[in-house]
């Protein structure tokens, strides 16, 4: 990075000049593809979405709320950016009326908030503040409501209205007699902080570097710690988490300025993120982090809230950036003291020493690059200089950022969570706006919960307090993730001393060995050592998968194939090894090949599951793999997810499922679940979204769930978010409890 940032002047603006253009020409390409649709054209989208969520809302009969709301959400997104215009302001009123007659209040209120921001008319002022002061009575907001109704006092009310001041006021009076108090926030960050070195500790004195172990005996199933992420960011499409707490279940408020790339899921939450926002937007808007990949995690690490600010009173005095870099490396007083969660990200360790040279150079030009950007849009560096005018922070942040990278990519986690996949899609998808699903705020209607029945990396996060656990392909703890939030339960009963692992990858019973240290090696550079890499039967956990019994009729041994074609045994995957139609498997006993007409029968009619026979045949097949596929086997449990979520696709093309469908849904569900369980645990994410299915199918009636099942699968709850938890609470009080 030095040598970027001291080559000949010359030279040095050659380099700045040529990023700079490079991300010039970003910015141009973008802003030639907004510019497909003219200001104009958004503005009429915009109404006539907006028109269209009128006629859903005010039908007399079957007025859709819901549904109304989302083409109100479409509207605000279709009008972004054009300067000026009334329609975002609008839209915001509409979505604001239709969220608080579906009973989102709070988000009611910001809609309020951001329709009077954005240029409402002030003539129609006072119908959306007594909106806002309607939503603060039902949020029990007394500050709010005495706000709203003291700015109405000001405002000539026509009767309508002025009768519901006067309730408003009265309704106040009530408030100010029950009014309740909430934790604030102040209390969680102390929470987590207080979870922390109560049961662990951190061991510097190993040829492992740190390590964390049990200081305690600590029980299967409890709680080992809390962490707060200082950064993350989002993979696939970033509109589906809140770039601040983290939730991906949320109303969207999006930032005006970029396009709406970035949204949130509370205007709480945009105004928390503005700090780092004001660094982002402008990239954001021409999709400059689109490709920054884990660079951008490490420029996050460097700009959020816990991120270079939290030190900067430290660094004031140094003289120089070689001073400051000392401070901040191995042996430096910042790095050696301070308490700030800054320095917690930059003591992780970091890879750089083992990567090649040509990644290390790829990665310094695009710290570079990142840099360059800072300097050129953003104030980044102004804000530094009110601190230190002696350092030249262009390196040391570039520097930092090839830093963070190094270290993330052996330290950073990815955030999985239970997201509900949508029956249909909208220009903007959130399922919160999903007419077909909700039945009020938080309750699913009967029969939907499987819509939750998938998860997915949404986020890659820094922790650098989780980061300190090492490798074990036999993990000891479980994390949960709840927005940015992470808690780590016991896998099992930790004695004290007992080394708290993490497992990097997949884990023993779903990768083979050699399998493992291959990827373990080529990110992390290390051979494991675990005990169960250490075991002479290496593989005897992942084989009980992976049973079959050969065929044919001489021999009809139990084996565990090979597969010429593939290095792994998940055949039933295209993958980049090849496509699945060109598989053969022998049996190792007899070296016969094996029949595999049933899988490509499965293939075929997997497309006409509409036909209650080819339904039937389909069951015959099931049951007959009982005797090939031994025991839990993985393509068998993989035949039977895929038959699950293909039947409960079957309502939405207007095909009732009947008796016989559930009972034997109910079988392969069952098969499923205690697949899994045994594989993973009860107490995972993949558990979590095959119950699903059983919930509905007992929802539905055709399935009485044992109190013993009941109790397992609420228990498996606690591995998921706050927020889909209680959802699924709600289902189970609204429909399977009783049951
Ligand atoms: C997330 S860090 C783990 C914490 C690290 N020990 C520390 O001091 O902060 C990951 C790095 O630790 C080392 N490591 C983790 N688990 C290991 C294991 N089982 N065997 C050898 N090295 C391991 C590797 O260098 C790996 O890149």
């Amino acid at each position: 990075m030095r040598e970027l940032f001291t080559l000949p002047q010359n030279l040095q603006k050659f380099c700045e000049d040529t990023s700079l253009q490079w991300i010039k020409l970003q910015e141009k390409n973008e802003d030639t593809e907004f510019a497909m649709k003219d200001d104009d054209e958004r503005i009429q989208e915009s109404n006539e979405l907006r028109k269209q969520g009128n006629l859903l809302f005010n039908a007399k009969s079957d007025r859709n709320i819901l549904g109304a709301c989302r083409l109100y959400n479409d509207a605000i997104f279709a009008a972004l950016d054009c300067k000026g215009c009334e329609e975002i302001a609008l839209g915001f009123a509409n979505r604001a009326m239709a969220l608080q007659a579906f009973g989102y209040y709070s988000q009611a209120y910001d809609d309020c908030f951001c329709a009077l921001k954005s240029g409402y008319p002030h003539a129609m002022r006072h119908k959306v503040v007594t909106r806002q002061a309607y939503c603060s009575l039902k949020l029990k907001d007394v500050q709010s409501l005495k706000k709203h109704l003291l700015e109405l006092e000001g405002i000539s009310l026509n009767e309508s209205f002025q009768k519901q001041f006067t309730e408003l006021q009265e309704s106040l009076k009530q408030l100010m007699i029950d009014k309740c108090s909430e934790q604030d926030e102040m209390e969680e960050e102390e929470e987590i902080k207080k979870s922390r070195n109560s049961q662990e500790i951190i061991d510097t004195g190993t040829d492992l570097g740190r390590i964390m172990k049990a200081k305690c005996l600590i029980p299967k199933n409890q709680l080992i710690f809390r962490e707060k992420a200082p950064a993350f960011t989002p993979v696939g499409d970033g509109r589906r988490i809140c770039h601040q707490c983290g939730i991906t279940g949320f109303i969207p408020y999006p930032c005006f300025n970029c396009r709406g790339r970035v949204v949130y899921c509370s205007l709480k939450c945009q105004k928390e993120h503005e700090d780092l926002h004001r660094y982002e937007c402008p990239g954001y808007r021409f999709q400059f982090f689109a490709h920054g990949g884990i660079a951008h995690l490490a420029l996050r690490t460097i700009l959020d809230k816990g991120g270079l600010l939290t030190i900067i009173d430290d660094l004031k005095s140094k003289t120089s950036d070689n001073e400051i870099w000392k401070a901040l490396t191995k042996g430096g007083d910042v790095w050696e003291n301070s308490a700030s969660i800054y320095v917690e990200s930059l003591r992780m360790v970091s890879n750089l020493e083992i990567m090649t040279i040509m990644d290390i150079k790829w990665f310094a030009l695009v710290s570079y690059l990142m840099v360059v950007y800072l300097k050129h849009y953003t104030k980044y560096f102004d804000k530094l200089r009110e601190y230190n005018t002696k350092c030249n922070w262009e390196l040391v942040v570039g520097t930092l950022i090839l830093r963070h990278v190094g270290q993330l990519i052996s330290n950073a986690h990815m955030l999985t969570t239970i997201i509900a996949k949508p029956l249909y899609f909208t220009m903007t998808d959130f399922y919160l706006l999903n007419d077909r699903i909700w039945l009020k705020p938080g309750h699913l209607k009967r029969g939907y919960l499987h819509t939750f029945s998938n998860y997915e990396d949404v986020a890659a996060i820094n922790l650098p307090y989780l980061s300190i656990c090492n490798h074990s392909c036999v993990q000891s703890f479980q994390p949960k993730f709840s927005g940015r939030c992470v808690s780590i339960f016991a896998l099992r009963d930790l004695k004290a001393g007992d080394e708290i692992t993490n497992c990097y990858d997949l884990d023993y019973r779903k990768v083979k060995r050699a399998a493992r240290r291959q990827r373990l090696k080529s990110t992390y550079n290390f051979d494991c050592k675990c005990e169960n890499c250490v075991q002479p039967n290496e593989d005897a956990d992942f084989n009980q998968y992976h049973r079959y019994r050969c065929d044919n009729k001489d021999c009809g041994e139990i084996f565990i194939p090979i597969i010429p074609q593939r290095r792994s045994l998940n055949w039933w995957q295209n993958t980049d090894e090849g496509s699945v139609d060109d598989i053969t498997i022998y049996c190792t006993k007899c070296g016969c090949e094996q029949r595999l007409d049933w899988y490509h029968e499965i293939k075929r009619s997997i497309e006409r599951t509409r036909q209650s026979e080819t339904r039937r045949r389909l069951y015959q097949i099931f049951k007959q793999l009982e005797n090939v596929l031994l025991g839990l086997n993985d393509v068998r449990s993989y035949v039977a997810l895929k038959f699950c979520s293909e039947w409960f696709k079957l309502p939405y093309h207007g095909i009732a499922l009947n008796d016989q469908d559930y009972v034997e849904l109910i079988d392969m569900t069952k098969y499923l679940m205690e697949c899994t369980k045994h594989q993973s645990s009860a107490n995972s994410i993949e558990y979590v979204a095959e119950m699903i299915y059983l919930w509905d199918i007992a929802a539905m009636g055709k399935y009485k769930c044992t109190p013993n099942e009941k109790e397992e699968m609420l228990f498996a709850l606690s591995i998921i978010s706050d927020q889909t938890k209680e959802i699924f609470l709600n289902y189970y009080n609204d429909y399977v409890k009783d049951i």
